[in-house]
């Protein structure tokens, strides 16, 4: 498997600019989640890479190999790119073997055992002689990943291939593709628009919008440093503050004085953001005064909707600003409590 680099990728239907520059690269055997809202082009730059699309400018390299470039265009079937669909793209006619071989040469010696091989990695050896119809969602999927790396491609690229699937199956199946990737040292590249799934199974995360990738790095730097507040509140839940500048790497909010990961604050105001799990229920008189406005449950935790009154404010004016934490159990509504901030926030002027 090689290293996937693209570079200043553009592409338009018509009027619309779907793809305006986008530069991404994928280590050799690393994973990469391209995570984005609906509409950013995520597919388009997956179909791009896979030589489904034609671009209007831009460099795609499989290691060395120039694929996409200002003189050259390679076809999807002289590209080595295997790729693996949202759902339903198994042959319903042939068996899981004939779908798993179909893009291998006819007579190659030791195509069997490579079917096989693959059908090993992602689990399904016993299931070789079924059809698509005997097999479930999450078995289907498995198969298409494993006829994606039976031709040996150079990257695998996945786009959102357990959407169709319930929450439960979704997360099993995840762990277990992140596994056969690993097994095979693929480069891939998975596109979803889920911030979940993105920060778990991934190496790397590449955050785009509007056609362009605005972060891309390891899922904790993603998540702890966010590039800007779209980024901050896209991945995961933010809360955001108004912030004025106390010291180099101090910050007076209205949950007290706070410590600046970084950058360095600039200006004398501007806005912090945490996130909800950084903010901590502590008894009255411990922290800033709240009310509970709301919990809602999700079973391993809730999140407390809170408004925070502070220091010299009443309820209701604007000063009082929501903020959410998460907490075990419950809290009723209208519960007076404090709060207090672990860790440091992440400032922009
Ligand atoms: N063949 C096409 N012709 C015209 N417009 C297109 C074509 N393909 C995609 N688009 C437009 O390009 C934009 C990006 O589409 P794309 O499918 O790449 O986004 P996405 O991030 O994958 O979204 P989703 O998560 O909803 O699949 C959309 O506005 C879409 O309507």
């Amino acid at each position: 498997m090689s290293t996937l680099t693209i570079t200043g990728l553009r592409k338009s239907f018509g009027e619309t600019t779907v793809l305006s520059g986008v530069a991404l690269e994928v280590a050799q055997g690393s994973l990469t989640a391209v995570l984005g809202p609906s509409g950013c082009g995520k597919t388009t730059l997956l179909r791009t890479v896979a030589g489904f699309e034609r671009p209007d400018a831009g460099v795609v390299r499989l290691g060395d190999v120039e694929v996409v470039g200002p003189r050259t265009w390679l076809p999807p079937e002289r590209r080595k790119v295997g790729v693996v669909p949202q759902e339903g793209t198994l042959f319903p006619h042939l068996d899981v073997a004939q779908n798993v071989g179909f893009g291998l040469p006819r007579r190659s010696p030791g195509r069997r055992e490579r079917i096989m091989q693959v059908l090993d990695v992602v689990g399904l050896a016993d299931l070789a002689g079924r059809r698509p119809h005997e097999l479930s969602g999450g078995q289907q999927q498995r198969v298409a990943l494993a006829r994606a790396l039976a031709p040996e491609p150079e990257v695998v690229l996945l786009d959102e291939p357990f959407s169709a699937l319930d929450a439960g199956l979704r997360v099993a199946l995840r762990e277990d593709v992140r596994a056969a990737l690993q097994q095979v040292g693929a480069t891939a590249v998975l596109v979803t628009h889920d911030q979940e799934e993105a920060l778990s199974i991934a190496d790397e995360v590449a955050v785009m919008r509007a056609g362009v990738v605005v972060q891309h790095g390891r899922p904790q730097d993603v998540y702890l440093r966010p590039a800007d507040l779209g980024v901050a509140r896209f991945v995961g839940e933010a809360v955001v503050l108004e912030a004025r500048r106390s010291d180099t790497n101090r910050v007076t909010t209205m949950l007290g004085p706070l410590h600046v990961l970084g950058p360095t604050p600039t200006g004398e105001t501007g806005r912090v953001v945490l996130r909800p799990e950084q903010i901590h229920l502590v008894p009255p008189g411990e922290g800033t005064a709240a009310v509970v406005e709301r919990t809602v449950f999700h079973g391993h935790d809730s999140t407390v909707h809170l408004r925070v009154h502070p220091a010299g404010t009443r309820p209701g004016s604007p000063a009082s600003a929501p903020i959410i934490c998460r907490v075990q159990g419950s809290v009723p509504e209208h519960t007076e409590v404090a709060v207090r901030v672990e860790g440091p926030v992440v400032w922009f002027a």
